[in-house]
């Protein structure tokens, strides 16, 4: 059965990127066209640990619990997250050791409960090992380091095969307990920072899980081993450093440079007859059932979204071998387990009878210098069959670099001839960036003056309210004094009713005591009146007098009685001394009337307080939420910066990136240029070669090929001067387009304004209304013409310098070809074209290294006048830009002066905004 491998790439750290090509969601290269690695199943950065253990490993379990080895080799570089996948992080990051402990009890769980159910037996025992392998060393976890380390050997028998002695194995009985174990076994592993990194870079960590069961009265249990491995960091295989202290003696990377090897042979061989070496190191022995045995084995790679290539080269390889292992795998019951403790004994034996010693005893014949020679010879076949492997290895790392270097170097003189344009293509998306960049800041800007006026509005508007309040509050005091002064008032005329009321009723009492009394007397003098006037009858009867001229008694009678009468209706009744209800209701009124009038007054002011308290409670209520709101906006708006200025650092980050990329596009061109220079070099030692060889033979037919050689030569340079004149005229020429599509903008602007300011002077505004004059507003000559047109015209100049320089050197070429056509007429003996071609030689060699100097001069000098440009190209456009915002206010100012329709506007609006764009 092959080894499954798949994938897992974990998410992307901040700033980190990505690099890693990808094809059809499951394929990886280090290099974009490849070469891919398909995975069997690749887990995006989107994935979580429990998918992974979902889609890859809970079918594993099932393996397990039915009998089966199972192994999970979880691979890759540092950093790439296989201790985040093995054991998880914090309590909500489960990994899949955790995971695949619940998932295993809770099918024995469920297992034992359906043999409950069907009256059946099983009988499990699950138990946990667990050991590091560092440095050649292998470490017990499940035990408390006791001064040293624990370390336990590697053994081998018939019965366990390869196992370790004296390993603490640990039964466990549910999921919880197995967890915290693992736990505490993953908290002792070594934590030594070395030479050669942490220890965790370098070390493997092994966590398995044995598991025995026995079905009904059966006596031999089935037994099963999962075992998940965390190996060491991948990088390490491509490192020469491991090569080298691998030769030293350090065990640093021993183990997974064997490891690879190991895996290389099984990969070249899937038949079951095989015989591979796993003694090398301790981890292949101890991965042997998983790696090529009785095992069904999964590789999980862990991968980086952003890792060197070579790295991701030789991950890639190394999954590619791993694919291509074969297991076996069997279900371990009793009659497989018998079966291989035979054939494990028989391998023992066999390995005892072929070891030396069985050599030295059992085969009498030889003599000790033949067993000496025997022992060299292995020991020399072991070495040699090591660096044979390890040269295979190195082979096919150097084979995979030239194999890189041949495309890189085809791609390279593409890469040189784009790289100028790109230059100028990035620069432009520099300039367009910072336009746009510019445009954001200005309209962040222009939000944010607007919401801090809005704030300082409604901040106005709530100081009023609060005054307005406070006024209230004040008048509501001052009405409450008022009110208790009248209740004082009040109080006192209560007094003094109470006293002028007790006074009455007195006084009222006198009265009717007076007119009862007076009654009495009017009775007693009515009763007088009428005896005396009964007497004045007698005495008239008894004296015959004349009644008419006696007193008439009636007379005083009714005399008395009118007087008594007179008395009587004089009598004042209590009533009319108090007055009428009438009276008292006025008198009340006159009393109480400012009482009452500051009472509805302040009723009055209640109401109207307590409308206006509300209203300004509303208004309130209103004004803080729309500065609730308007804060909303403005965090909003800030939140829209922050994304602005991320995206700003993005684009910056791109831009370095880009300059990265141009830089080394120079160093290239660099290269290449000292490539040219070698050429030359060559080129001239050729022709001297040529000519110490030719020397001799003088005729036509040399001195052709001579000049056909330099010719060619010449043409050479010439082209590659041509090539480099047409791309700098161009970079010049966009620029200098560019410039003036700036300059253009910019008059037009300036005459937008001048518009303006004519209009409103027609208008008759004052003139120091009418903002700074046109002149203030321009830029100077050397702000922008010449400083620009300087720099073209240095570039030009350069130009023509150089072009001067190619035309001196064709020129000094055709001259000296003339003077060698008549020197060679002129001269016949042998040391006078000696002498020439000697003079021709250093000419020519001159003539290479000083054009090769200039030209590489040139060349520094026009990138570094190319950057300039650029530059001043940025900071003139900012200059624009910032002051295109004057202008802007500006108009609008005088927009609002002249009091402008709103079409009128908007139509000077979309013609400012036109000639922003050109
Ligand atoms: N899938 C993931 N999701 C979230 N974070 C992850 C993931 N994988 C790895 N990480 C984080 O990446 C960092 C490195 O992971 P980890 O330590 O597991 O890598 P490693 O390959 O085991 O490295 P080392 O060899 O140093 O132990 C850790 O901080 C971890 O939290």
């Amino acid at each position: 059965m092959k080894l499954q491998v798949l994938g897992r790439i974990r998410p992307m750290y901040r700033g980190e990127g990505v690099a890693l090509h990808r094809e059809n969601d499951t394929k990886i290269a280090a290099r974009a066209g490849g070469p891919f690695f398909g995975f069997l199943e690749l887990h995006s950065e989107k994935s979580t640990t429990y998918d992974v253990f979902k889609t890859s490993v809970l079918s594993l379990v099932d393996v397990f619990v039915n009998g089966c080895n199972t192994g999970l080799l979880i691979a890759g570089e540092t950093g790439s997250g296989k201790s985040f996948t093995m054991a998880g992080e914090g309590d909500f990051k489960a990994g899949l050791v955790p995971l695949i402990f619940d998932q295993l009890f809770s099918i024995l769980a469920k297992e034992n409960y359906r043999a409950d159910v069907e009256s059946k037996r099983i009988q499990s025992r699950v138990s946990l090992q667990m050991f590091e392998v560092y440095n050649e060393v292998i470490r017990d976890l499940l035990i408390l380091p006791i001064g040293s380390r624990p370390t336990v050997d590697i053994q081998e028998n018939a019965i366990q095969g390869v196992h370790l002695q004296n390993i603490t194995e640990l039964s466990l009985n549910d999921s919880t307990q197995a967890k915290a174990q693992f736990i505490q076994g993953w908290g002792r592993r070594t934590e030594l920072s070395s030479d050669s990194g942490l220890a965790s870079h370098n070390s493997a960590i092994f966590c398995q899980v044995l598991l025995e069961r026995i079905y009904g009265n059966g006596k031999h249990p089935i037994k099963s081993r999962f075992t998940i491995v965390e190996l060491p960091g991948l990088e390490n295989l491509g490192e020469d450093t491991g090569y080298s202290a691998l030769w030293q003696g350090s065990q640093a990377n021993k183990s997974l440079i064997t490891l690879s090897q190991v895996v290389s042979s099984l990969a070249g061989n899937p038949s079951p007859d095989r015989v591979i070496n796993y003694n090398n190191s301790k981890l292949t022995r101890l991965l042997q059932e998983e790696l090529g045995g009785n095992c069904n084995t999964r590789a999980l790679v862990c991968l980086k979204p952003f890792s060197k290539p070579d790295t991701v080269g030789l991950i890639v390889q190394f999954c590619q071998k791993l694919s291509q292992v074969t297991t076996f795998p069997i279900v371990n019951d009793s009659s497989a387990q018998s079966l291989l403790t035979q054939e494990r004994a028989k391998l023992l034996i066999l390995r005892q009878q072929t070891s030396l010693g069985s050599v030295m005893s059992s085969v009498p014949p030889y003599g000790p210098d033949m067993v000496s020679d025997i022992r060299r010879l292995q020991t020399e076949n072991l070495v040699l069959k090591d660096q044979n492997e390890r040269l295979q290895l190195r082979l096919d790392q150097l084979s995979n670099k030239f194999g890189h270097v041949a495309s890189t170097k085809t791609d390279l003189s593409q890469q040189l001839l784009l790289s100028e344009e790109e230059k100028l293509k990035v620069s432009q998306s520099l300039v367009e960036m910072q336009i746009e960049n510019n445009k954001i800041k200005e309209e962040t800007e222009a939000t944010n003056f607007e919401l801090t006026n809005k704030i300082i509005m409604l901040e106005n508007q709530l100081l009023e309210a609060q005054n307005a309040s406070d006024r209230h509050k004040r008048a509501a005091k001052a009405a409450k004094e008022q009110l208790k002064e009248l209740e004082t008032d009040r109080k006192d005329l209560a007094d003094e009713y109470v006293v002028l009321k007790t006074n009455y009723l007195a006084l009222t009492n006198e009265h009717k005591r007076e007119c009862s009394r007076n009654e009495n007397l009017a009775i007693e003098l009515l009763n007088l009146v009428n005896s005396k006037a009964a007497l004045m009858r007698q005495v008239l009867i008894l004296t015959n007098a004349d009644p008419a001229h006696a007193d008439d008694p009636n007379a005083e009678i009714a005399r008395i009685r009118a007087i008594i009468h007179q008395n009587s209706s004089g009598k004042i009744k209590a009533d009319e001394i108090l007055g009428t209800q009438r009276d008292r209701e006025v008198i009340e009124d006159r009393l109480f009337a400012s009482q009452r009038k500051f009472e509805s007054e302040i009723n009055r002011l209640k109401v109207d307080y307590g409308d206006e308290h509300k209203k300004y409670e509303n208004r309130m209520n209103a004004l803080m939420k729309e500065l609730a709101d308007t804060r909303v906006l403005a965090r909003e708006r800030q939140h829209k910066i922050s994304e602005l200025n991320a995206k700003l650092i993005t684009l910056r980050g791109e831009k370095e990136a880009v300059e990265t990329q141009t830089n080394r596009l120079q160093h290239k061109v660099k290269d290449l240029g000292e490539d040219f220079r070698a050429r030359l070099v060559k080129y001239v030692e050729d022709i001297a070669e040529y000519v110490d060889k030719g020397s001799g033979v003088p005729g036509q037919q040399h001195e052709k090929k001579m000049r056909d050689y330099v010719d060619n030569m010449l043409k050479d340079i010439r082209r590659s001067h041509r090539e480099r004149e047409d791309q700098l005229s161009q970079a010049a020429q966009t620029f200098k387009k560019r410039l003036q599509n700036t300059v253009h903008s910019y008059e037009q602007v300036l005459i937008a304004y001048r518009n303006l300011r004519q209009t409103c002077e027609a208008r008759g505004f004052d003139r120091a209304d009418l903002g700074p004059d046109e002149y203030e507003l321009k830029l100077g000559d050397t702000e922008i013409q010449s400083s620009h047109l300087k720099e073209l015209d240095k570039a030009k100049t350069e130009l023509n310098r150089a072009k001067n320089e190619l035309d001196a050197v064709k020129l000094r070429y055709g001259l000296f070809g003339d003077d060698k056509k008549e020197n060679l007429g002129d001269l016949n003996s042998i040391s006078a074209r000696s002498d020439l071609w000697a003079a021709l030689r250093k000419q020519l060699r001159e003539f290479t290294l000083n054009t090769q100097q200039q030209l590489e001069q040139e060349r520094a000098r026009l990138l570094s006048e190319n950057q300039v440009l650029s530059q001043q190209l940025k900071e003139s456009q900012e200059y624009i830009d910032s002051h295109l915002v004057r202008y802007k206010q500006e108009i609008l100012r005088l927009r609002k002066m002249l009091g402008m329709s709103e079409t009128e506007a908007s139509i000077l609006t979309d013609r400012l905004a036109k000639i922003r764009k050109k």
